[in-house]
């Protein structure tokens, strides 16, 4: 039997990974804070209720100091993530994020697990590159440790480039195996309304009629939307052939600006109303899109287009609606 550890496998891209890896008969260990109100769900029922699943309901550094189990993967992903947390408390979160990343690659280097997947981000590679002037496709190469081209934007950022670094290190000192992939703007049915995405399709559906609506920023902002099957799908297909050490984009390839997104979401509701943006809320950087040559030349392909994944929204939206009624 395959044994996985994944940390944070409670949260929103947690639950669609366990999922996929108890589908593939692996017996999954998941390690989640489960701290009420923050977005992490209990796992969904055949979870719960499958044999081959154990939920450590404990922070994952209390978790590596006591375990000294083999596991033949790791998926790390806790991390203190969210738009509501990247932008209001920075300290706390680098001062967290940066202790469980290393907690991590210190119990990786004692336990030698046979594959670490360490889930870093976008958000690590350079915002100059994210400028309106700049508008440049994000590829791998373009995050490096020997030259580097510039800065993430936010700490979140930050902490993910470092984390990648110690993967790297656990590689050459170590000689353990670990892959990083850096996901763009992950987004699905179940996701927290803090993300833009399901927000967007929620208050769209409230405010369907309405002449006018609204987007944060300027709204010209633009994302690369990747739909979390193809995220897991992705990361399923590459864990084992991705070389060691190596990163690899979770995208899609194509920019959606909000005002974009939010225009298809009202189209798809039946309405076409004025779409402004905001200028007190915040923007974030202006252009994060990936490049996705790398990701063809293992043979991906998102399944799922921006167009299927707001109606996908929209129903599962629709549905807590008429649960509520
Ligand atoms: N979703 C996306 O589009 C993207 C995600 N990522 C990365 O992917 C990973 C998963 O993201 P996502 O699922 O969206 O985030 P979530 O916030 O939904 O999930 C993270 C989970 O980790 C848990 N957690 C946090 N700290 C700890 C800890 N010390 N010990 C145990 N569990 C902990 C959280 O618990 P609790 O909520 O109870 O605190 C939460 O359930 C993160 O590392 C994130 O940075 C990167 C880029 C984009
Ligand atoms: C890859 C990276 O992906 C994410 O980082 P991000 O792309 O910078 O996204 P964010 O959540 O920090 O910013 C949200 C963006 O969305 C715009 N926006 C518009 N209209 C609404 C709106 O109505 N609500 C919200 N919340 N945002 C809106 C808003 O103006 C801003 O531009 C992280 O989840 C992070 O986990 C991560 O790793």
């Amino acid at each position: 039997m395959t044994r996985a550890l994944v940390t944070g496998g409670c949260g929103f891209v947690g639950r669609h990974l366990c999922d996929r890896l108890l589908a593939e008969g692996f017996d999954v260990v998941c390690v989640d804070l489960m701290k009420p109100g923050t977005g992490a769900r209990p796992p969904v029922s055949r979870q719960r209720l499958h044999r081959q699943f154990t939920l450590n309901e404990q922070d994952c550094r209390a978790f590596f100091e006591s375990a000294h189990e083999h596991f033949d993967y790791v998926f790390h992903l806790a991390a203190l993530v969210g738009g509501r947390m990247t932008l209001e408390n920075q300290t706390l979160l680098v001062a967290e994020d940066l202790a469980v990343d290393a907690a991590l690659w210190r119990w990786a280097g004692e336990c030698r697990p046979g594959t670490v997947v360490y889930f870093s981000s976008s958000a690590a590679y350079p915002v100059a590159l994210q400028t309106e002037a700049m508008q440049t496709r994000l590829s791998e190469d373009m995050i490096s440790f020997e030259r580097p081209l510039g800065v993430p934007d936010l700490s979140y950022g930050w902490t993910k480039l470092t984390g990648e670094y110690l993967m790297k290190l656990y590689v050459e000192r170590y000689g353990g195996r670990a892959v990083a992939y850096r996901p763009f703007s992950g987004y699905g049915e179940d996701q927290d309304l803090a993300y833009p995405f399901p927000a967007i399709c929620s208050r769209l559906l409230k405010e369907r009629g309405a002449p006018e609506v609204s987007v944060w920023g300027s709204g010209h902002q633009c994302r690369d939307f990747i739909h979390i099957s193809d995220c897991v799908d992705f990361i399923w297909k590459t864990m084992d052939t991705l070389p060691s050490g190596a990163s690899l984009n979770l995208s899609t390839g194509k920019a959606t600006s909000f005002i974009a997104l939010a225009e298809l979401v009202s189209r798809e509701l039946g309405w076409t109303p004025q779409v402004r943006g905001t200028a007190s809320r915040p923007e974030g950087v202006f252009f994060r899109c990936g490049d996705v040559a790398l990701q063809k030349s293992f043979g991906l392909t998102p399944k799922i287009g921006i167009e299927e994944g707001v109606r996908r929204c929209l129903k599962h939206h629709h549905r807590l609606e008429a649960a509520c009624v």
